[in-house]
């Protein structure tokens, strides 16, 4: 006897997503022949979700839809719907018209469920009469994986290994040490310490000669700024990846795009757009520190700050 094609539902605001959603998502999968996931949204929810955390920025719908397209990616039976929620009242006060909602993406797409899955045993009921399906409760008791979003949100760096793979590199805090000597070992030592990626920029030592340099004697020209600017987007850009809660490096782009208007006695607009949109999250100047302090006190000194970032 043939059985019966088993089609899925799951709700969720991934706000993170996280290893708890991660083991719903695939113990459903051991269950179903299909699975669809609904991501719901809410502006005005969403922004007060983040305003209450202590998250470093607010992930954006396309941002949580992509953390499940990528989690889930090869996997041809589950399905990532975006659910708008505007003008809804909030759970757990609308499930009429929110159920109403999802029914129109079921409709539209023709997809024709029959199950449920959640963990929270208070919304079985509403689901069973509003989806008129079965629903399973998977670990009400978070016992499998004992963590939530609200925890993340809350300690995000604290919670960090149950935070999704596809998720980290959003939260990773980017740090810039800047300085000559001893000092220029800083990023890669505390890389080092906080066992993650470092992103090394071995022109620096150039640049920082070029300025002292008369015009004809130097080696870097113009476009060669550009050419170390996209370079280290990129080579950040792979090391986020697989960094752990912090990545350092030894130059940010505000500070490049002085040293070129230091040298050129202009502004480069790749090297101006570079600094506004790349964000990082501490920057430390050998210079703003005091002169008469020792490299180890430049060390204590400088690790408290970055330690301060995961608080
Ligand atoms: N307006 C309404 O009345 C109404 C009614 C029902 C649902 N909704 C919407 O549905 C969505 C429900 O999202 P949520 O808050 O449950 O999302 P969530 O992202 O916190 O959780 C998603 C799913 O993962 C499960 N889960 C979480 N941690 C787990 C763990 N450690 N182990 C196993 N499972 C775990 C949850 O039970 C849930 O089923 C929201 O967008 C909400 O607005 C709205």
């Amino acid at each position: 006897m043939a059985s019966e094609y088993k089609v899925g539902l799951i709700f969720g605001k991934f706000y993170p997503l996280h290893c708890g959603h991660i083991y719903l998502i695939e113990k459903a999968m051991t269950q179903v022949d299909e699975l669809h996931i609904f991501l719901g949204c809410e502006a005005t929810r969403d922004k007060e979700l983040f305003d209450k955390s202590h998250l470093p920025r607010q992930p954006q719908v396309s941002d949580r839809f992509s953390w499940l397209k990528e989690t889930f990616k090869d996997r041809h039976n589950i399905h990532v719907h975006i659910l708008d929620e505007a003008g809804i009242k909030s759970y757990p006060n609308g499930w009429k018209d929110w159920s109403d909602r999802v029914k129109q993406i079921l409709s539209k797409h023709k997809i024709k469920p029959n199950v449920v899955f959640t963990s929270e045993p208070q919304d079985v009921k509403d689901y069973e009469f509003y989806f008129n399906s079965p629903v399973i409760i998977v670990d009400a008791d978070r016992n499998f994986m004992n963590i939530s979003a609200t925890q993340i949100r809350q300690n995000p760096y604290k919670n960090w290994s149950f935070i999704a793979d596809a998720a980290k590199p959003f939260f990773v805090k980017k740090v810039a040490i800047i300085g000559q000597g001893k000092f220029n070992e800083l990023s890669l030592q505390l890389a080092n310490i906080y066992n993650t990626q470092h992103v090394s920029n071995g022109y620096i030592n150039y640049i920082d000669r070029e300025i002292s340099t008369p015009y004809n004697q130097r080696y870097l020209s113009e476009t060669d700024y550009i050419r170390i600017a996209i370079l280290h987007v990129e080579r950040l850009s792979r090391a986020v990846e697989n960094s752990n809660k912090l990545l350092f490096t030894t130059i940010d782009f505000d500070t490049l795009a002085q040293y070129y208007t230091q040298i050129f006695e202009k502004e480069n607009q790749v090297l101006k757009g570079l600094k506004e949109s790349y964000h990082f999250d501490l920057v430390i100047h050998q210079n703003d520190l005091d002169p008469n302090h020792t490299p180890a006190q430049h060390f204590e000194t400088v690790s408290k700050m970055v330690e301060a970032l995961l608080i």
